[in-house]
This record gives C-alpha cells, structure tokens and sequence, in this order.
C-alpha cells in the first residue's frame, strides 16, 4: 500500500498558485526530506495533503483513501512558528491531544493513553516538564512537545514541517535517532528541513519542490548538483569538494 500518494496538486492563495500540479507516490517505511527554497511551497504542501487548506485542483490520498477517512494514520508536527503558544496548557495535555483520534474527542483518557502520553514525553527529555505551560518552555523544548505529541499519535505516516528549527545540536540528534526508530518500525516520515548539509545523512529519498516537482526519489540519484540548481536556481555556494552545498539566504 503507498501511504501517501499525491495527483496533480495545485494549490492558490488569493487565485496566484503557489504549487503547481505536483506529483508524486511516497513509498513506505522511509525517511522523506521535503527540500526547497523559501516560499517553495513546502509547508502549503504539507497543508493541502492535511486537508487544512482548500485545493485548487489534484487528489490526494493515504493509503488508498482520502485523509478524512485515514487521519488516524497521520501525524503532525506543525510550523513552531504557526502555533499559538499562548493557549492555557500544559506540555502533558499537549501530548495527550494526539491521543484523541484513540479516545474520542469527549471521553477522557484512559490510565494506559496517560501512560503512554508521558513515555512519549520521556521519550523526547520532556518528562520533568508535563506540567508546565507550553507558554513557558523555550522554543526547542516546545518543539519536542509537539515531536511527543505526534508519537503518541502512534501513527503510520507522519508530517514534519522543520522540526529541527531552533533547537540545539544534541536535540537535533535525539529528533533524527527518534526518526530512525519510527522507520525501524516501518513508519513513513516526511520532513521539511532546511539544512542542505544534512539531507544526505538524514533522508532516504528527497522531494525537491519549488512550486513545481523538481525531482522525487532515492537521495542518492536525486540529490545531485544539477537538481539542486534547478530547485535554487543560482542562490548555491558550492564548496571546493563539490559535496557540500550552502543556501545563500
Ligand atoms: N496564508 C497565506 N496567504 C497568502 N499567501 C501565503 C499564505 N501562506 C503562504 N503563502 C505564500 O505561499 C508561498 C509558499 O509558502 P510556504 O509557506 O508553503 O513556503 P515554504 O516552502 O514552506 O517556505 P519556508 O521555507 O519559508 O517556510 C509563499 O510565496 C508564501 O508567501
């Protein structure tokens, strides 16, 4: 089964389309890096696969049906930036949203989602923080509320939109081990990530986007020099080695 198969999306803001009939069958149980410039489309892709955004026109579905019938399937990290970190909650009951495709909306946890809600928190280094105000804990700490929320989803495919931003080097190492574990138990991630420097160690295939598919598949074959141009047009800096690449901002 493909866990996520997207047909000629296009999708407008205000009638001017940002993405333009992208398509492209994630295979399963691999690590996806979603690879662009800013403004690419990136995360509006990852939005119209959601279902959050209307669509212009193209299909999309998870594993053979469309996402309303599939959400369980599907976990989210959004944006940090996107998030209203103000709202008057602790980390644990952050967590223990991603449990409600499991409980339903209106009933309470159960002991055992509880449980499993703060082993997602340890699982992340956030288990001494459960009650703390998601207001107050820094951005890269808050960035592993939603990585726990999300595991405690336990879902088959996940969306990640940079959730390497602002958190340090060790975090950022604890995020991709966590990423290797949920594709060692045959999980799909897809992931926008920023960093050039790291796509090859982390991905196993790429989706370089940039309103338009430029290239999907295997990061080996597909993140080549010649694409990376076509996605970035003239804004790369390309070091003496030729392997690594750095994104002018
Ligand atoms: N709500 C919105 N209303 C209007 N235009 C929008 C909206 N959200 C995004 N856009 C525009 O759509 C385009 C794609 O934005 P998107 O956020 O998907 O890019 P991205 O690749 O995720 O960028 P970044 O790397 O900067 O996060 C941009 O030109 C952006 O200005």
């Amino acid at each position: 089964m493909i866990p996520v198969q997207v047909e000629n999306l296009t999708i407008a803001y205000h009638h001017k389309p940002v993405l333009q009939e992208v398509s492209f069958e994630v295979p399963e149980g691999k690590l996806i890096g979603i690879i662009g410039p800013n403004g690419a489309g990136k995360s509006t892709l990852i939005k119209g696969v959601l279902g959050l955004i209307p669509t212009a026109s193209g299909e999309v579905s998870i594993y053979g049906k469309t996402y309303n019938k599939q959400r369980k399937l599907v976990g989210y990290v959004p944006q940090r930036g996107s998030v209203d970190w103000d709202f008057p909650t602790n980390a644990l009951d952050v967590v223990l949203m991603g449990r409600y495709g499991h409980i339903g909306w209106f009933k309470r946890p159960r002991k055992k989602d509880l449980v499993f809600a703060k082993e997602c928190l340890d699982k992340v280094g956030m288990l001494e923080y459960g009650n703390r105000q998601i207001s107050e804990l820094s951005g890269g700490q808050q960035q592993r509320v939603f990585l726990a929320r999300a595991l405690a989803q336990d879902a088959d495919v996940y969306f990640m939109d940079e959730p390497f931003v602002g958190v340090d080097a060790a975090t950022e190492k604890a995020i991709i081990a966590l990423l290797n574990e949920l594709k060692a138990k045959g999980k799909t991630v897809l992931v926008v990530h920023h960093d050039l420097q790291t796509v090859k160690e982390y991905f196993d295939w790429v989706l370089l986007l940039n309103m338009r598919k430029i290239a999907f598949g295997p990061t080996k074959e597909i993140f080549t020099i010649e694409n990376l141009q076509k996605t970035y047009g003239g804004k790369l800096t390309f070091l003496q080695d030729q392997s690594v690449l750095i994104e002018e901002t």
